[in-house]
């Protein structure tokens, strides 16, 4: 099956026979859906024109211009609204919680069975949700690492737009370092302060990382599992 899943900064075009392994294929999510269709290598051109397809997002113009590639036959309709069954929440409405935290959520309650997990995905946005005692507890939603460096190098007059990437030390002597040292450091802090928070209620609560930028979220922070396929596992799940 084919799984296409809709960020707001990347989209990522996934097979898989299991849901298990995952071949994947990244591109930016406001690249143009024919070209980047076209462009795939094979075998993709034969999987995109014979197998089942799903589609996912938190981008609906996106996903409405995916679904146009396809055949009728091959799109397959699913139920968002099946998570709130599988996972117990509070949230309201409760259909407005993202496809991405949903899927997250889900396979990490699915895979981590038993376990208190901070499940955070750092892409455009970052996302921390809690989940313990097998309910999804709430969350919380900052802006991501590229998404801060924008911000800043936009809304300011002498401020470079950099790209996120990792700095080692604590204060820099540079604008550069400042910034990258800033956005990095910051979000890390904001991860710990969330597991410390949520550990006050679970002691024994764990950091689980996803998304884009996950691996230099990591290498700050010193600790936590990065699990890279949370979210298509999580669409897998959602599926069955
Ligand atoms: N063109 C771009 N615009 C914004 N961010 C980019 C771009 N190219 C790479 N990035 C990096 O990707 C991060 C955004 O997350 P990315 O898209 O890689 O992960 P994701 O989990 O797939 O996110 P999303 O689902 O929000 O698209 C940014 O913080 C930045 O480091
Ligand atoms: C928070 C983001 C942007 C993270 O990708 C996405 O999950 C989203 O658009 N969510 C909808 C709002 C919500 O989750 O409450
Ligand atoms: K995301």
């Amino acid at each position: 099956m084919i799984l296409i899943a809709v960020g707001n900064t990347h989209t990522q075009i996934a097979h898989t026979e299991d849901g298990h392994d995952f071949l994947v294929e990244r591109r930016p999510s406001s690249a143009d859906i024919a070209d980047v269709r076209a462009q795939l290598p094979p075998p993709w051109p034969r999987w995109l024109a014979q197998e089942p397809v799903y589609i996912g997002g938190v981008v609906p113009e996106r996903e409405a211009a995916w679904r146009a590639q396809f055949a009728r036959e091959q799109l397959c309709p699913w139920d968002p609204e099946r998570f709130h069954a599988l996972l117990p929440n509070a949230y309201r409405p409760p259909e407005s919680l993202g496809f991405d935290r949903r899927c997250c959520l889900l396979a990490a309650a699915y895979d981590w069975p038993g376990r208190n997990l901070l499940v955070v995905d750092a892409g455009t946005a970052i996302t921390l949700d809690l989940l313990a005692e097998g309910r999804f507890r709430g969350g919380r939603i900052l802006p991501g690492l590229g998404l801060s460096l924008r911000a800043l190098a936009q809304q300011t007059a002498r401020l470079p737009e950099l790209v996120p990437e990792d700095r080692t030390g604590d204060f820099g002597n540079s604008t550069q370092e400042c910034l990258l040292l800033g956005v990095t450091a910051g979000a890390a802090a904001a991860v710990d302060a969330a597991l410390l928070d949520g550990r006050r209620h679970y002691p024994d609560l764990d950091l689980l990382l996803t998304g884009g930028d996950a691996p230099l979220l990591r290498q700050r922070l010193g600790h936590g599992e990065v699990a890279p396929q949370l979210l298509l596992r999580g669409f897998f799940l959602l599926l069955q």
